[in-house]
């Protein structure tokens, strides 16, 4: 345990998974996981649609609309200028307060969780085929930790290290209402996403088919 997580982890099988990267299995009620989905739904009608961003001439499988900042490959702007230039919704303050929940439920210090401010998100889609290739969350000036909440079908979720897309990495499940979070040590190591588990959604979390994923992060940028 490094010195970064003080304070006993409160979730039944919370799991260290390397030094800075944490999982919380069960962590959002099935009520907020209905209602997050419920703006999940507000957020791809726009202003900005939910779309698949090109990378390197290849369109990805999975489907975002951001939150605050808009991501495309490889920096944030506020209005999404490969869309349809429009400026994104504002990042929701309930989403930063539950950003910094999310660090005290994983042993953050309170300085730490104090000062938490995330101001962006990237909402994905996948569906039963969308996949996730090996990569860092670096396009951020803040190295402040990624906050990750799961909605849905379950995938698994391949957790690496800071070096290289390839070995040593650990696959876990992400189900519904799984928060992970990776700061620190972790903050820059390569993940992704390798499968979506069809039919494993649990009734009532609002949705059936395909998961939701919500990454919040804090840019670092002015403006
Ligand atoms: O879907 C996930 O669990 C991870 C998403 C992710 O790594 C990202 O959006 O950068
Ligand atoms: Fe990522």
């Amino acid at each position: 345990m490094t010195a970064l997580f003080t304070a006993q982890f409160p979730g039944r099988d919370a799991r260290e998974i390397m030094p800075g990267a944490v999982h919380v299995p069960d962590w959002l009620t099935l009520r907020q996981q209905r209602w997050i989905t419920g703006q999940f739904h507000t957020w791809a009608q726009g202003p900005v649609p939910l779309r698949a961003a090109m990378v390197r001439g290849h369109r990805m499988s999975v489907r975002t609309v951001c939150l605050g900042w808009h991501w495309q490959p490889y920096r944030y702007t506020r209005a999404a200028t490969d869309v349809n230039g429009a400026r994104v919704l504002p990042f929701p303050d309930w989403m930063i307060r539950l950003g910094r929940d999310a660090l005290q439920a994983t042993g953050h210090a309170p300085d730490v969780v104090r000062a938490y401010d995330p101001d962006t998100a990237l909402v994905n889609f996948y569906d039963t085929d969308a996949r996730l290739g090996m990569h860092q969350d670096k396009d951020e000036n803040s190295r402040a930790p990624v906050v990750s909440l799961s909605i849905g079908d379950t995938c698994t979720f391949r957790f690496g290290n800071t070096e290289s897309r390839g070995r040593p990495y650990t696959d876990l499940m992400l189900a519904s209402g799984d928060l992970f979070v990776f700061g620190g040590p972790a903050r820059l190591a390569y993940h992704g996403v390798t499968k979506v588990h069809p039919d494993t959604a649990p009734a009532g979390c609002g949705i059936s088919n395909g998961r939701i994923n919500i990454t919040m992060r804090m840019t670092g940028l002015d403006g």
